[in-house]
């Protein structure tokens, strides 16, 4: 078994986990999908149907497919990784001190595979109420019979933002938004406790538990290779987020520059990723309707733990500049496909800018972006398309869906 290590974004991908989505989709309805980000409701058996054909193609290119339920429940066999993600499911500040204590009860009394589904699927009072009776908890009469006791993870379909291996470490994120927060924490016990983790050697860029305000999600931290890390600040990452990232990558040694760029905080733009990924050493699928973006590249002042940042902020206009300085080459190769406003906008809210790269030129895209996927293929990007008609509802393609825990520097 490889040690984790992510040498870059675009080299031949190794090993990488993703989420079969389950139960948890099931929770949307028309009240819940707007707190829980999705856009729509989705049908479960389609996505699934799409989510097998994506581990298929990745499997078929010699990827090891490693699914987030399977390492979550391994990981719950070990008596300190079960109380770690119980303390946090029943959280006495969310669920108030009658029923947090209840819930506690529930859940210690579940077997290793229940527990997980608990814990990404979550708990209406109805089920709770079939496992126990009923304590006399204000927050538990206020709620409807149907109502959510334990909120569902449904975003763990997209488990590029949580936790991403940069170089030779994982960043556990500080989620922005409510509804992910929880999703930290299976990746934190998954790689304290989980036997292909635990006593590997590998570093630690955050650590959810207690960064709070400094967020960043994987969406927007793309490895550009050779000690080169590009991040969004977004509606998701903040300045903070990446002043950390950039200091624990310096003082380690493990990177050496950073160039940020200053997205603007919008829901279709929720990520870097959602906008501009790399499709080969030099080649980054764009969005059309990105514009200048302020652009600022971070470096080392100093070494280890003393390390301090220097900040050059570039003029408007010189973002890929900067990013072609960061990775040593004479220019960038921009692929924009040309289309009309509209359409651009719509493949770019249906993610066709979301590719994942599974080795240097041959990506994974939706297929419901034909004009970008045919533009890339033109530009001699080899193109493997899978379906995403009810996955694509969540607001994520297939880089949201992939943490990448192996891939080979370029
Ligand atoms: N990297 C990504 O862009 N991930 C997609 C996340 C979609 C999810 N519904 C969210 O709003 O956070």
């Amino acid at each position: 078994m490889p040690n984790p290590f992510v040498g870059s974004e675009v080299g031949r991908l190794r090993e990488v986990i993703v989420h079969r989505p389950g139960v948890e989709l099931l929770r949307l309805t028309p009240q819940t999908k707007d707190d829980l980000l999705f856009d729509d409701l989705i049908w479960v058996h389609r996505a699934q149907e799409e989510h097998d054909r994506f581990s298929g193609a990745l499997v078929e290119h010699g990827v090891t497919v490693l699914h987030l339920d399977q390492l979550l429940r391994e990981t719950l066999s070990h008596a300190e990784a079960r109380s770690f993600l119980i303390d946090r499911a029943t959280d006495e500040r969310i669920h108030g001190p009658a029923l947090a204590p209840v819930l506690r009860e529930v859940a210690d009394r579940m077997d290793d595979a229940a527990l997980a589904e608990l814990i990404i699927g979550g708990l209406t009072k109805r089920e709770l109420l079939e496992l126990t009776d009923e304590p006399p908890s204000v927050v538990l009469h206020t709620l409807g019979m149907d109502h959510l006791v334990l909120a569902p993870l449904p975003n763990h379909l997209f488990t590029r933002d949580a936790s991403c291996w940069v170089y030779d470490g994982v960043a556990v994120n500080s989620m922005r938004m409510p509804a992910r927060i929880r999703e930290a924490y299976t990746y934190e016990a998954i790689y304290r406790w989980h036997p292909r983790f635990a006593g590997r050697a590998f570093q630690r860029w955050s650590d959810a538990l207690d960064d709070a305000a400094a967020t960043v999600e994987g969406g927007d931290v793309l490895v550009l290779g050779d000690g080169a890390v590009l991040v969004g600040m977004s509606e998701r990452t903040t300045p903070q987020g990446v002043e950390r990232l950039a200091q624990r990558l310096f003082a380690a040694g493990s990177a050496d520059r950073m160039v940020a760029l200053h997205l603007p905080g919008a829901r279709e733009f929720m990520h870097l990723d959602t906008v501009m990924t790399m499709v080969d050493e030099r080649s980054f699928i764009e969005y059309a309707g990105l514009g200048d973006l302020p652009s600022y590249t971070i470096t080392p002042r100093g070494s280890g733990e003393q390390v301090e940042l220097d900040i050059a902020d570039h003029r408007p206009g010189r973002a890929h500049h900067a990013i072609a300085d960061a990775l040593g080459v004479d220019g960038l190769r921009i692929l924009t496909a040309q289309q009309d406003v509209h359409s651009a906008a719509r493949e770019q809210w249906d993610d066709g800018c979301n590719a994942l790269a599974i080795a240097p030129g041959a990506v994974i895209t939706y297929d419901r972006t034909p004009t970008s996927n045919a533009y890339l293929r033109e530009s001699g990007i080899e193109v493997i398309e899978m379906p995403g008609a009810e996955l694509g509802r969540g607001r994520g393609g297939p880089r949201c869906m992939s943490c990448p825990v192996v891939r080979d520097a370029t």
